[in-house]
């Protein structure tokens, strides 16, 4: 079929890093990885590496540790069902793009506005 749908983003929903942050508890833990946010919290107990590990990256991306273990495609699949949502665009790690589009404009004189270093 040709026409689709996938020009809406409406079932999309999109958070920053510090909105992420919040959801750092056993209660409620969100995690990031690969750009995308998943809630984890129903998820956490049932994880065979433990919870612990999981909790650790609640709020915060997860994405290396997920990778330096090297899970396998079974667990990737298992954690579609708790995406929840994606990164803004302007906060993706693969979407450097945009920041060099943003970085080589200087007509924003802003004196007061101090330049971040993101590391
Ligand atoms: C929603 C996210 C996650 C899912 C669905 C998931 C799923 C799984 C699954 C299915 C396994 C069994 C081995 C495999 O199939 O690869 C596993 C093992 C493991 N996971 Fe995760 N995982 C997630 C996040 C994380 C994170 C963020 C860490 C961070 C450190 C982590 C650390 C581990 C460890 C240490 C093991 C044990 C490996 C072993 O015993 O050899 N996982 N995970």
């Amino acid at each position: 079929m040709a026409s689709e749908n996938d020009t809406g983003a409406s079932t999309v929903k999109y958070y920053t890093r510090a909105e992420v942050e919040k959801y750092n508890t056993a209660q409620s833990a969100w995690i990031i990885i690969h750009d995308k946010v998943y809630d984890v919290t129903n998820f956490v107990k049932q994880h065979p590496g433990g919870e612990e590990v999981v909790l650790e990256h609640a709020g915060k991306d997860g994405t290396e540790p997920f990778e330096d273990i090297g899970h396998s495609s079974d667990a990737r699949a298992m954690m579609e069902p708790y995406k929840i949502g994606e990164l803004v665009e302007e906060e993706r790690t693969k979407n450097n793009k945009k920041k060099q589009d943003s970085a080589n404009g200087t007509s924003n004189g802003d004196s007061s506005s101090s330049c971040c270093i993101v590391m």
